[in-house]
């Protein structure tokens, strides 16, 4: 799904629906009952232009607005029906609660792939992987500072004594990818993480966050993570996330346009 989406659209962007009531445009400022009206606006305004959404579940659920997520997910199933979807949930529980989170993101939701954390290991990222065709990202060099604590931490037990992080790759790459769901979380702050990630996953979708707001460069994150054969084809798929710098690209009532803007200055950075 991903890799059409990639071609149709000509596309490695993934909007990010990241809705602040407080960063909302206009008379919906401040008003929690329009985070749907608002992310709707988003994705008429750049269904044509993405290889991927990327809801983030903390922005609904933080004000009791699941039921405006559910629509959300519902209205890009109508209109950009060949665009994957991304519940950027980080989950990470136990095998018998991940079961219940793998049912809400799957089943609730009906998203396509979810974001997890790996810390738990793989029987608390076994039960997502029972949905066939559905994928999940693992956080692996995650876009923050504090991602150094324990990522960049070398594993002196595991042969060569690799960067925890990369260690993640290869699980990811290797003996957790049973079926060919998987997908690694790296972060545009970090281009040369980003190749050694993909020095040890070659494959596998690395989602990356982190261009635009956070200052990570579109040019040198496509160069360090996308891979592709001989005539073009892609062989390692990034889908590059961008959050605010789409969805504030304006304050006022103008706002879809130019997020529209945005994500075509951005899809096209990243086309190259
Ligand atoms: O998993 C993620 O999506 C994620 C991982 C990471 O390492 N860094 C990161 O910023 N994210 C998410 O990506 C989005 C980035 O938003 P912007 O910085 O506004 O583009 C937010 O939804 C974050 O929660």
């Amino acid at each position: 799904m991903l890799l059409r989406a990639e071609a149709r659209h000509r596309s490695r962007l993934c909007v990010g629906l990241d809705p602040d009531p407080a960063r909302l445009p206009g008379h919906w400022r401040g008003r929690v009952e329009h985070l749907y009206d608002f992310c709707a606006a988003i994705v008429d305004a750049t269904a044509d232009l993405v290889c991927a959404y990327k809801p983030q579940i903390a922005y609904f659920a933080a004000h009791g607005a699941e039921a405006q997520l559910e629509r959300l997910m519902a209205h890009i199933r109508v209109v950009a029906p060949e665009v994957p979807i991304i519940l950027d949930a980080k989950r990470g529980d136990i095998g018998s609660t991940a079961e219940q989170y793998a049912k809400e993101a799957f089943e609730r939701y009906g998203a396509d792939a979810v974001t997890l954390s790996p810390f738990m290991g793989f029987d608390s990222v076994e039960p997502y992987l029972r949905y066939g065709g559905k994928g999940v990202f693992l956080l692996c060099r995650t876009s923050n500072p504090g991602g150094d604590d324990l990522q960049a931490r070398r594993l002196a037990d595991v042969p060569g004594q690799p960067f925890l992080f990369e260690h993640i790759a290869a699980l990811a790459q290797g003996p957790w990818n049973r079926h060919g769901q998987m997908g690694l979380v790296v972060g545009a702050t970090y281009p040369q993480e980003i190749e050694r990630v993909r020095a040890v996953a070659p494959t596998v979708p690395l989602l990356i966050p982190g261009v635009g707001a956070q200052g990570g460069d579109a040019v040198t994150t496509v160069r360090a993570g996308w891979r592709g054969d001989a005539s073009g084809r892609t062989t390692g798929p990034v889908v590059v996330n961008s959050s605010r710098a789409i969805l504030y690209a304006s304050a006022g009532d103008d706002f879809a346009t130019a997020a529209r803007v945005a994500a075509e200055q951005t899809r096209a950075a990243l086309w190259g």
